[in-house]
């Protein structure tokens, strides 16, 4: 799998500073999709306390599960799922390595957590090794070197890994490695994208599974995103395409050359806290425009700014930010708007709904004219954009 242009709309350039980013070839319209990818591998995240995810496509099982009839770990919501598993996501190399992790928990029971989770995905990742050697090469080929994870967690998980993997297992051109673990175990620290269970509004919404995807493992940073990212795993999918597929569209008008960006996470994080995450899990530090603006506010205004959105900017504001939008040029106004310039777009991008969070965007354009249905991407909630 060479990596290329992931679309006819994307290009990848490099951007001093920021890497390989992806950038638009032409104008595009609010709601088009500009990508669709396929996940080189996903690994379980074991969070749920309450739902059962099917260990190869991840949905949720509603009917009662299929048990590997090998290990106690993995669950199928078909016998189908469970038959296309044991040449894909669940291979006898992945089955025996999560029965020798299961049986010797209480040798791993030091492991935190996390470190299970990574655990599960490093033997997804060498298990593509096995069955898939040109979309293992993809995945070393991303972003992300061993400086980027502690050399204790580097030692501790591939010795983990190499006590369960099978030894006699030949992953051909690749070895089970201390350094290649350490370079696995960056690739997924910077790159992978969590699966999110249902959103159900009273509680706070667990990741089913992490993904990494060839393309969209392209996409920088920015905290006012310009597309957002949709997943929709519970969906029944088309022939040709899967429901762990990611589909990204842009959230409004973006013109021709310009670099598209995802928010790596909710776009309601203040802006220390945005700050500590990109440079703790991503590595750098962020200018976009709104850090710009936001890092010369004291700790009360973003603690402020963040309690307002959503909430009183929604109900007091919003007219006047509208209007606002339509009269630049009031001297007025372009105070206002350096002190809190990206309102608008809380108003217009941010789902209103309670603990959500998420980011709209219209539907995909019909015959090339906009949709006027904003969708969430997290709960999923359609809404009239003149109702905003
Ligand atoms: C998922 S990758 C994005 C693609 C990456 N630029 C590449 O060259 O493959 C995430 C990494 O991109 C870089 N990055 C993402 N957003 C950035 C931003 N806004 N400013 C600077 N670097 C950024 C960081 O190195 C981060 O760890």
């Amino acid at each position: 799998m060479d990596i290329i242009s992931p679309t006819p709309l994307l290009k990848i350039v490099e951007i001093q500073g920021r890497g390989r980013s992806l950038v638009s070839t032409q104008p595009l319209k609010p709601g088009q999709i500009i990508l669709k990818d396929t996940p080189l591998l996903l690994y379980p995240a074991s969070s749920s306390k309450t739902n059962t995810f099917c260990s190869n496509c991840y949905k949720l099982i509603i009917q009662s599960p299929i048990p590997c009839p090998e290990c106690i770990f993995s669950f199928f919501c078909t016998s189908n799922c469970h038959s296309i598993s044991l040449s894909s996501s669940h291979t006898p190399f992945v089955c025996q390595s999560l029965t020798h992790f299961i049986k010797n928990l209480s040798f791993n029971s030091n492991l935190l957590l996390d470190q299970q989770v990574q655990v599960f995905y490093l033997i997804s990742a060498y298990n593509l090794a096995l069955i898939n050697p040109s979309s293992f090469r993809v995945l070393l080929s991303l972003q992300g070197d061993s400086s980027f994870v502690s050399e204790n967690d580097v030692y501790l998980l591939h010795s983990v890994v190499s006590t369960i993997c099978p030894s006699s297992t030949n992953l051909g051109e690749f070895r089970l490695s201390k350094e290649l673990t350490g370079a696995l175990l960056a690739k997924d620290k910077v790159n992978a994208f969590g699966l999110m269970e249902p959103f159900v509004c009273a509680r706070e919404r667990g990741v089913r599974a992490y993904g990494i995807y060839p393309m969209a493992s392209f996409f920088n940073h920015d905290c006012l995103p310009n597309a957002c990212r949709f997943e929709y795993v519970d969906s029944d999918v088309s022939s040709g395409s899967n429901n762990t597929d990611m589909i990204v569209r842009v959230i409004h008008d973006v013109d021709e050359g310009r670099e598209i960006c995802l928010s790596y996470f909710p776009v309601n994080f203040k802006y220390s806290e945005r700050q500590q995450r990109l440079k703790e899990d991503y590595g750098f530090s962020c200018s976009c425009d709104r850090c710009v603006v936001e890092a010369n506010w004291s700790d009360q205004e973003d603690d402020d700014a963040m309690d307002n959105e959503g909430e009183e900017i929604e109900e007091e504001e919003e007219d006047e930010a509208m209007e606002e939008d339509e009269v630049i040029g009031n001297g007025e106004v372009e105070e206002r708007d350096q002190d809190f310039p990206h309102a608008y777009f809380f108003i217009r991008y941010m789902c209103n709904k309670e603990n959500c969070w998420g980011t709209l965007a219209p539907l995909p354009p019909s015959d090339a004219t906009p949709s006027t249905i904003m969708e969430c991407n997290v709960c999923g909630n359609l809404s009239k954009s003149d109702e905003l």
